[in-house]
């Protein structure tokens, strides 16, 4: 479904991904995984053509990154980027009127499980319910493609595992896929079919999960150790 081809991104002097080529397939959770400043954001900016390579080639579904692929991506940035002025039903109005896959059902369903409440107010609610709620207009659209950047960075446990209850709640294994940059990575581990470890701009390792923790005889947080034996995570 993704194809990146030598992908090379840079800011000045740092490089953030280094020559990158990899095949990430349809229809599953994958996880994207590393330490601060390995080029996880890079990576998923790029899908949505925030950032732009400077050398080689992204495809989604065999298209360049433009305005088809953008329509069925939900992407969920790092930043806390919904306009605090806003109650969460102003936002989702405003993200509906984007895009024709908003699901108001969904919308409706997930509003309960999160214990949201379309009345609040973006600027008066915690960090853990502002976290909520951009899940909440993420998954609220049928997208074929959702990119989660750093979803639970920062959110105490409880709201974490809610999080994670919401990542899987729907999921259309097979015909949706979705990639998630993290670094609680033992929380996401029972949820991921595949893993892409970034090290300084590069691919460290990638597989499938299974796989690789039968092969290793490891957990994934055993393997992730391995792999940065000398870095700090
Ligand atoms: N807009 C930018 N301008 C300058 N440097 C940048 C910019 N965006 C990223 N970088 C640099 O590129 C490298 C990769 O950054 P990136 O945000 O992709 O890492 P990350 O793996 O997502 O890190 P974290 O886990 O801390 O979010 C870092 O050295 C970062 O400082």
């Amino acid at each position: 479904m993704i194809e990146l081809k030598g992908v090379t991104k840079t800011f000045g002097s740092t490089i953030a991904l280094d020559n990158v080529s990899i095949n990430i397939p349809e229809g599953k959770i994958i996880g994207i995984l590393g330490p601060n400043g390995s080029g996880k954001s890079t990576l998923l900016k790029m899908l949505v053509g925030l950032n732009k390579p400077n050398h080689g080639n992204i495809f989604i579904n065999g298209q360049q990154i433009g305005v088809q692929t953008k329509s069925f991506i939900s992407y969920l940035p790092e930043i806390d980027y919904l306009y605090p002025w806003m109650t969460i039903q102003q936002a989702a109005d405003f993200v509906k009127s984007f895009y024709e896959d908003w699901d108001e059902n969904k919308y409706k369903e997930l509003v309960e499980f999160l214990e949201l409440q379309p009345s609040m107010v973006i600027k008066k609610v915690s960090k853990g319910m502002r976290a909520k709620a951009k899940l909440l207009l993420s998954f609220s659209r049928n997208a074929k493609l959702i990119l989660l950047d750093e979803p639970l960075s920062g959110i105490d446990i409880l709201t974490r595992d809610k999080i994670i209850e919401t990542i899987i709640r729907d999921y259309r294994a097979g015909d949706q896929s979705i990639l998630i940059t993290t670094h609680e990575v033992r929380e996401v581990e029972g949820i991921l079919d595949e893993v892409i470890f970034i090290r300084r701009g590069q691919i460290a390792l990638e597989g499938n999960v299974e796989e690789l923790r039968y092969q290793r005889q490891a957990s994934l947080v055993e393997i992730m150790k391995e792999v940065y034996t000398h870095e700090t995570i």
